[in-house]
């Protein structure tokens, strides 16, 4: 029998990354003018007024709307735990995935905070990728997959997109991507993910080191990247971001594994993230490289480094608060207030 054509392709994702939507300009340039009409001095709200207008362009609407944001949490396993590259056994992935189900994770008290609708997918978790030391984690159709079944998060009615993951081993897997990505050392990419020791992190050098070896295609290609270093949740993660921008709901990411996820679509199209913020700046010292190769500023930097969404879902607070200023607020006229010309 002849080899079956995969049911999706790499061909077909980086279509539909070549005719992404863009910006909605009119949309954006109402916001603009209302936010120059509201009560307080030009550029007072800071970042809060960009924010609004980010929403606004991206979600294709003015006045914008994030009344209802949704929370997804991709899960799955990898390979390379079984290296020691975690300070936490695999088993943990299957054991935080229940505990989310129970609400006993942060992200569930987050959410609730937040009045935001949270999701968990999981991804295979009885069956973890491969070893990437030794050969792609995932075949291209395995790739693709996980990247559709990604997409799925992005239901109708969602209007605002945080993502986050659970997959005990994705400090080191995000940090291969970043390194095929980006080039450079191995080390310059790697940190301590849950924890781990000094022999640890040699260790999670040492299979970064041995993955991009053992996978030298991985370097020409951002596709090729996800699939070879990849957890299917982190190719769920990335057809999530490509789902969102195609139905107009802007996107907060979350850590270091996220953004780099995320940063695949980057590579593969320098606009394909702008309909993205990044939520938080992650201990991981890879992020803050990450964000300067993707060129964003993070909204928080409270030094968060759990992943699962929970600095994603904190920024969805910043957001509904810009989005509450900006569509509650009384323009000077309204008010009777004096504007700078008095
Ligand atoms: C109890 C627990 C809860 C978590 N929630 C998120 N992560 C985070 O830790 C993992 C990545 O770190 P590493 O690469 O070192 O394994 C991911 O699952 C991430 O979401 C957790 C980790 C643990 C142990
Ligand atoms: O920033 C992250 O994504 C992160 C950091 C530590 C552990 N897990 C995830």
């Amino acid at each position: 029998m002849s080899n079956p054509q995969p049911a999706v392709t790499f061909e077909e994702i980086r279509a539909l990354v070549r005719n992404l939507p863009g910006p909605d300009m009119d949309a954006g340039t109402a916001a603009l003018q209302r936010e120059r009409q509201l009560t307080k001095p030009a550029g007072s709200l800071g970042r809060l007024e960009e924010i609004a207008q980010w929403v606004s362009t991206w979600q294709g609407q003015h006045p914008p709307d994030v009344r209802r944001p949704r929370v997804a949490v991709f899960a799955g396993n990898h390979g390379i735990a079984a290296h020691g590259v975690s300070a936490f056994p695999a088993s943990v992935t299957v054991q935080m995935v229940a505990n989310f189900q129970n609400g006993g994770a942060a992200v569930n008290q987050l959410c609730e905070v937040a009045d935001a609708d949270l999701r968990v997918y999981e991804l295979d978790l009885d069956n973890p990728t491969a070893d990437f030391t030794q050969g792609p984690a995932m075949g291209e159709e395995e790739c693709c997959r996980a990247m559709a079944y990604g997409m799925m998060a992005v239901e109708m009615g969602v209007q605002l997109l945080a993502l986050g993951e659970m997959g005990i081993g994705n400090s080191t897997a995000g940090a291969a991507i970043c390194a095929a990505l980006y080039g450079g050392d191995a080390r310059d990419w790697v940190g301590r993910g849950t924890g781990i020791d000094d022999a640890g992190l040699a260790r999670k050098v040492a299979v970064v080191e041995a993955g991009l070896k053992a996978n030298p295609q991985a370097k020409d290609d951002p596709f090729e990247a996800l699939r070879c270093f990849g957890g299917y949740e982190l190719a769920a993660i990335a057809g999530a971001v490509l789902a969102a921008r195609m139905a107009r709901v802007p996107v907060l990411l979350d850590g270091y594994a996220c953004t780099a996820a995320a940063a695949v679509l980057h590579k593969a199209d320098r606009r394909a993230l702008d309909h993205c913020m990044v939520s938080h700046r992650s201990v991981e010292p890879g992020h803050t490289r990450l964000m300067a190769e993707i060129g964003k500023e993070p909204l928080l930097d409270l030094g968060l480094r759990l992943g699962e969404g929970s600095g994603a879902t904190l920024a969805i607070n910043i957001v509904k608060s810009a989005v509450a200023c900006h569509a509650g607020m009384a323009t000077f006229a309204q008010a009777g207030v004096s504007d700078r010309e008095g």
